[in-house]
């Protein structure tokens, strides 16, 4: 009797382009894509940054480099991603969060969260596919958006117009690239650990607030979110497309 074969988790070949790749969730994907075998090209605006994590990439034997780009600047995105070979996997985790009570939202704070949350993310999907679908390669592209794409969140509403649009276009991008083999999902975390979260979690009432929504009972870590990344960006996610990866804890289970 022949047994199916599992398919393969493994990403030797592949070229990964990082995007909010010099700290949290972006780094941590980095890391697991470039341990399961792909060459990550990490990138964000603070290139001290983005050098520190790619040597430390390298110290374990992977292959890292580094491109200094802010995904609001259409122009750079364009050009950028014209010009390398083209990436066989995208994983977007540049984002920002300002949050403030929806009646004192600024023009200033709303547009950048579209800057960076949305129209970043838009545009960057669209030049790497360009990219793949001249070349006629398959791809996988992946944003982190979040939980917040799915419910609302107190003091967030232009953080989660910002993720349900992009859970939007996902779905619309997925009907238009499923032809060229190119899949298009996202991840969406529940609270995890990072330098964006540093300021919900050390007010006692929003981290008790967050321990009590996560049916597991504790906050997100980026290593929470690693295995998500490595299985939508490999083959063992073949048939998955315009799909949301909840690692949310539960918390939009009820
Ligand atoms: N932490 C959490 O609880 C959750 C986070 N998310 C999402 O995950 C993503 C990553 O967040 P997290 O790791 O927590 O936060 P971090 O602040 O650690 O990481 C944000 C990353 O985005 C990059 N970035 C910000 N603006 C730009 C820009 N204009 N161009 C290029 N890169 C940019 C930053 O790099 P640099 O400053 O060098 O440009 C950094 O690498 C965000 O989209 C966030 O919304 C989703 C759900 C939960
Ligand atoms: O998406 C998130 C949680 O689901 C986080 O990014 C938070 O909204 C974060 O921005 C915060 O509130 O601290």
């Amino acid at each position: 009797m022949r047994l199916p074969s599992t398919p393969s988790f493994r990403l030797d070949g592949k070229r990964a382009l990082v995007a909010g790749a010099s700290s949290g969730i972006g780094l941590a994907c980095a890391t697991a894509l470039a341990e399961a075998g792909a060459e990550v090209t990490l990138a964000a605006r603070r290139k001290d940054a983005l050098t520190e994590c790619a040597r430390a990439l390298a110290n374990n034997g992977w292959r890292a480099n580094v491109l200094q780009l802010d995904v609001a600047d259409l122009g750079a995105v364009r050009a950028e991603v014209e010009a390398a070979e083209p990436f066989d996997i995208l994983l977007n985790a540049a984002g920002l969060a300002r949050h403030s009570p929806a009646l004192e939202t600024t023009p200033a704070d709303f547009d950048a969260a579209m800057a960076v949350n949305l129209r970043g993310a838009y545009f960057l999907m669209q030049a790497v596919a360009r990219r793949l679908i001249e070349t006629g390669r398959p791809g996988s592209l992946i944003t982190i958006s979040s939980q917040m794409g799915h419910v609302g969140g107190q003091d967030r509403a232009v953080y989660c117009a910002t993720k349900h649009a992009v859970e939007g276009m996902t779905k619309a991008m997925a009907i238009e690239w499923g032809r060229h083999r190119i899949r298009v999902n996202t991840i969406c975390p529940t609270f995890i650990l990072t330098d964006l979260t540093r300021p919900t979690f050390d007010d006692p009432a929003k981290r008790s607030w967050i321990e009590e929504k996560i049916k597991l009972g504790r906050p997100g870590e980026v290593e929470d979110i690693m295995g998500a990344a490595v299985y939508l960006a490999s083959d063992a996610s073949a048939m998955v497309t315009g799909s949301s990866l909840m690692v949310d804890g539960g918390w939009t289970a009820d």
